[in-house]
């Protein structure tokens, strides 16, 4: 970076159109998230937030990453006036010159926003810096389809410069939708689904399911590695990860059942189990990366099956999507470079898992394995609990 900013102007969206109150706590949650991913002065002024970092590119990086905001632009401050805008704009005119972005060829364009009491219009004000950068660069204006923009935001006494609209994530502040817990495996599916849940505000506590024999310990290390890609998304909310010891379960399912319904009573136990974690974390939901279709146990029957008995809502925002969107995301999130290590797969899964298995027969199975036991046993135990923030 060149330019000598000193500002970030941050846009955010579906806050904006909340009522009065509701408004006043998400504005409140995503200023405590901004403070909590960098060191700065922020506030809101006028609908924008002002950003003043003590690291600029750090704070460039790291916004990307904080929900709830729109798109973001580094900007110069210069003093509201015709003699001090045209001096700042000139500079600002040199470090587009100098990085390449403006020659004498480049249509550009000037926005100018203003709020205050000025002697001139924003009109009057655009055409005056347009002048200036055909002065200096002799570049075309045009304004309808222009190669550069350079935005004059003018708010009483001061101005702000800036040519760079960088998008931000969108979504929710973090933590302004409560909590939920999140089945987090070390494949790409579930990463994704969390990802979503938290660009809608949730809080999150992951839980792993360690199935040790049948896995190695590649996958606890993916899993923790995931976590800490993800809680980069979290900042000024806590992202916690549970791991649980499963295998024990997975074993009782192997014995004591057919074993094409191995996968079908794992997926049924991780639901019940999720759902004690979430009793006592307070959570209201729980999500998994389910996407209908893609392998045996995401089945519409085996759907039904695995979630009978469970009393609090499983959110799947994969539900409708195809693994080639599913993959984008995990790749634009940075997930997916982790969830393809290879890790050995689970070794409990039979060769021709069951496709469509009745519910009364998953309940069955369920009784005489003693799911509801089992599973309560190994919550009991406890699980390995690490904090991200
Ligand atoms: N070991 C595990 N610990 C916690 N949750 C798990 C585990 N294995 C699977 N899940 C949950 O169940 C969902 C479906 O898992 P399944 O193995 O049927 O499909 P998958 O397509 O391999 O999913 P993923 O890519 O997320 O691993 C996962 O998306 C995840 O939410």
């Amino acid at each position: 970076m060149i330019l000598d900013y000193d500002v970030i102007l941050a846009r955010y969206g579906e806050v904006a159109i909340k009522g009065p109150s509701v408004r006043r706590r998400f504005e409140g949650k995503l200023l405590h998230n901004i403070k909590s991913a960098f060191s700065c002065r922020a506030e809101l002024r006028h609908g924008r937030i002002f950003i003043f970092p003590e690291d600029m590119d750090e704070a460039l990086d790291r916004l990307s990453k904080i929900f709830g905001i729109v798109s973001f632009s580094p900007a110069v401050t210069a003093e509201t006036g015709f003699d001090s805008i045209e001096d700042a704009l000139r500079e600002y005119i040199d470090e587009l010159r100098s990085e390449g972005l403006l020659t004498s060829r480049t249509p550009f364009a000037i926005r100018c926003r203003r709020v205050g009491e000025h002697d001139f219009t924003s009109q009057e004000m655009a055409a005056f810096a347009g002048s200036v950068v055909v002065g200096e660069v002799g570049a075309p204006v045009d304004l309808g389809n222009p190669d550069l923009e350079i935005h004059l935001e003018i708010r009483e006494d001061e101005t702000y410069i800036y040519h760079r609209v960088i998008p931000g994530p969108g979504g929710l502040p973090a933590g302004t939708q409560g909590k939920v817990v999140a089945l987090l495996s070390g494949g790409i599916d579930s990463p994704v689904a969390t990802y979503l849940m938290m660009k809608r505000g949730c809080q999150v506590v992951a839980v792993h399911m360690d199935n040790a024999p049948f896995t190695g310990e590649e996958a606890e290390e993916k899993v923790e590695k995931i976590a800490a890609k993800l809680a980069e998304y979290s900042a000024g909310v806590e992202f916690k990860l549970r791991t649980f010891s499963y295998g024990r379960y997975l074993e009782s399912c192997r014995k004591g059942a057919p074993e094409k319904m191995t996968c079908v009573l794992c997926k049924f136990g991780m639901y019940h189990l999720a759902e004690m974690v979430a009793e006592e974390e307070g959570a209201l939901a729980i999500v998994d990366g389910s996407s209908l279709g893609q392998v045996a146990s995401q089945t519409l029957p085996n759907i039904l099956a695995t979630r009978m008995g469970v009393n609090i809502p499983i959110l799947s925002p994969l539900i409708g999507m195809d693994k080639v969107e599913i993959e984008n995301l995990a790749k634009r999130i940075g997930t997916y470079d982790i969830s393809v290590i290879p890790d050995g797969g689970c070794s409990a899964v039979p060769a021709h898992p069951s496709t469509a298995s009745p519910p009364e027969a998953v309940m069955e199975a369920s009784e005489k394995i003693n799911v509801k036991e089992e599973v309560a046993e190994i919550f009991r135990k406890g699980s390995k609990t690490r904090i991200f923030s």
